[in-house]
């Protein structure tokens, strides 16, 4: 199962917008050449400026970043868990997602009705709390008598019917799994939503997006989860404009110094538990995947299964140590280019050359 993020929230808060702006990028046609995605998939590169860095040494002639995919999921209204509106189908790719990425209306504009009435982040926030603890009681309470059923016949799973019933009371106190101590990995069976991690996002407008007391509120309400404000139209809009620098200097006289699209990508890709680690040559310079922790060989397997089969060695430099060389044959020769085996842990930003056997 691909690593997605989903995007929920409820109807007006910017969800689409957000949405047509992440997917409105040429990271797609780059990295996946052949593939179909999925109309409601949108693969978005995660900024990395070790790239351009790396592909100059190396000359390289193209460049490709690390990916994290979104997945537009229709609107969450109250009542979703009873079945209202898109209720079980909209449940379902949820529960598909490694993590949950909240659109929250910040913003205020009397043309764009919200379904309450007024724009409150705080009820509306705890509006998709609630439907997604609903849904999980439900989960766990037809859970419950199945896995008591099994744990007779095998007591191994006692463990985890002790977690289900623990669940249940966390989620009967309106407390969401993962806002517990509760160890999620005995519960994975289940896709609990609520054990799953959350982003917000903030959709704002100009004035909210340089009104810092008013971000620290909204972070204050969302921690220890990860708060990010951006202005969904006018990131959009800028998206639509396609000339990076203009974009950039458009955001600069708001006070934004980043895109609030790349620091969604970069936080999402960390929420994700994800890390990169990178490839140079002539051809290309690029950025794969890996998860926390990965061996060497697992590195190899991201880029050719053969690659961890045959895996003997790798050779590995630091990206820092190669930096402060100059050059490959520079960092070997100050004896930074390191040979590792397979029990090798990657670190982020190594720069490596697998050797293997086919
Ligand atoms: N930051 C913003 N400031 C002002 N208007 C915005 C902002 N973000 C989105 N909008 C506007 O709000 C309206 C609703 O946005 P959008 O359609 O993206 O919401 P949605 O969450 O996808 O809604 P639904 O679930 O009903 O499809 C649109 O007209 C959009 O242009």
């Amino acid at each position: 199962m691909a690593l997605t993020i989903g995007i929920v929230g409820l109807p007006n808060a910017g969800k689409s917008t957000l949405f047509n702006a992440l997917t409105k990028n040429d990271v797609l046609a780059a990295n996946y050449p052949f593939a179909t995605i999925e109309p409601n998939v949108g693969v978005v590169g995660v900024p990395d400026d070790r790239l351009p860095r790396l592909a100059e040494v190396f000359g390289s002639a193209k460049q490709l970043p690390a990916t994290v995919e979104f997945v537009d999921i229709a609107g969450i209204v109250r009542g979703a868990s009873e079945g209202e509106g898109l209720g079980n189908k909209f449940l379902s790719h949820i529960r598909e997602s490694a993590a949950i990425c909240q659109v929250t209306r910040v913003f205020r504009d009397e043309d764009v009705t919200h379904v309450d009435g007024e724009v409150n982040p705080q009820s509306d926030i705890s509006t998709i709390q609630t439907e997604l603890i609903l849904a999980d009681l439900q989960t766990v309470e037809k859970a419950i008598p199945r896995l008591e059923k099994e744990a007779k016949g095998n007591k191994d799973l006692a463990p985890v019917v002790a977690a289900a019933k623990e669940a249940l009371a966390h989620l009967e106190a309106g407390t969401p799994v993962i806002d517990t101590d509760l160890d999620t990995a005995l519960l994975r069976e289940l896709s609990l939503l609520t054990a799953k991690p959350f982003i917000y996002v903030f959709n704002c407008d100009a004035d909210e997006l340089a009104d810092e007391d008013l971000k620290q509120q909204m972070r204050d309400l969302v921690a220890p989860a990860e708060a990010i404000f951006l202005d969904a139209k006018f990131e959009s809009e800028l998206v639509e404009l396609g000339d990076e620098d203009e974009a950039r200097e458009m955001l600069a006289e708001m006070g934004v110094t980043e895109p609030g699209l790349d620091v969604l990508a970069r936080v999402g890709f960390d929420t994700l538990g994800l890390q990169t680690y990178l490839t140079a040559g002539p051809k290309e310079t690029r950025a794969w995947t890996i998860k926390k922790n990965a061996t060497a060989p697992e590195a190899a397997g991201v880029i050719h299964t053969d690659f961890q089969k045959g895996f003997i060695k790798a050779e590995i430099v630091s990206f820092d140590d190669l930096m402060e060389h100059g050059t490959m044959q520079k960092a070997k020769e100050a004896g930074k280019v390191r040979m590792e085996g397979k029990d090798y842990v990657m670190a982020d930003g190594d720069v490596v050359e697998f050797r293997f056997n086919v």
